[in-house]
């Protein structure tokens, strides 16, 4: 059978980077949601007092953020999205059949996503200060970490892709351990350009007030507090540029050392043509 057909034709890298492209926008818009509520330190740490009754000693995003995994469980079934907390309960939906196309693996970058997002990015995006808005502002959090999590884990797609492209290239690279070598081969300097540039303009369009009485003034990037923007323009393009990008790298290279060491030459359904 051609590989081209079935489930491949679902997940070329063309159509794998068009996913990623929509989730640009589900990024910036969560973001856009977080930022009109203030940074609201007290909800990310373990054991707050206001909350300890209730979260043990958890902070109120992981507690928050389990309770809703718990709900939204079957969700974690399918190859496409990560829970960040456990245990999780069984689904009580039916089981749903995916189509195969990654190779087994249980990369799961979440535990760096959620360190980088508290560390990073909330007060890149959010004003300092307390507004009490905690339930507003973790349900954003939690909606921006999801998004986070689906583009990044995303990259076994492109990944996949690329190695059956090249799999002999990927393959002699993952045994020899080399995975500056992976990372190399795998990088498109010029897709990230683009990417960054887009950002940039999504971010800029997506984040302006629309008000009539702002229409006609000049957005200056970089002014975003100027009360026409609603989220920094430039923390947007930094968080692709230093975490997002990067992160999903470090998921494509790992599932590389993996697929390519556990490469057969020779299987047919492994192979492009
Ligand atoms: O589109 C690709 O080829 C990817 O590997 C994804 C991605 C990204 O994270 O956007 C990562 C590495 C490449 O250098 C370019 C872009």
């Amino acid at each position: 059978m051609n590989f081209f057909s079935s489930e491949a034709d679902l997940f070329s890298l063309p159509r794998v980077r068009n996913t990623l492209i929509r989730l640009e926008d589900t990024i910036i818009f969560a973001l856009i949601e977080r930022a009109q509520f203030a940074h609201n330190s007290v909800i990310y740490e373990p054991a707050a007092q206001q909350f300890k009754d209730v979260t043990g000693e958890k902070s109120f995003l992981e507690f928050f953020l389990w309770e809703t995994e718990k709900v939204h469980v079957r969700r974690y079934t399918s190859p496409d999205e990560y829970a960040f907390t456990s245990p999780l309960p069984m689904p009580i939906l039916p089981a749903l059949a995916y189509p195969q196309f990654l190779h087994p693996n249980d990369i799961n970058v979440n535990p760096q996503i959620m360190r980088i997002y508290l560390e990073h990015i909330v007060a890149a995006v959010t004003r300092p200060g307390d507004d009490q808005n905690y339930g507003s502002a973790t349900t954003r959090d939690v909606e921006v970490l999801q998004a986070l999590s689906k583009r990044i884990h995303y990259g076994k797609y492109i990944a996949e892709c690329k190695f059956r492209e090249s799999p002999s290239a990927y393959a002699a690279l993952a045994r020899a351990n080399d995975l500056a070598g992976i990372d190399a081969l795998l990088t498109n300097k010029a897709v990230e350009a683009t990417l960054l540039k887009r950002l940039g303009r999504k971010a800029l369009i997506y984040g302006q007030s629309l008000d009539d009485v702002d229409v006609g003034k000049d957005v200056v990037e970089g002014e975003y507090q100027s009360k026409l923007l609603r989220i920094p323009v430039e923390a947007v393009v930094e968080l692709y540029e230093k975490w997002v990008i990067p992160l999903t790298k470090v998921v494509e290279v790992e599932y590389l050392v993996k697929r390519g060491r556990e490469w057969v030459e020779g299987d047919e359904s492994q192979r492009k043509e």
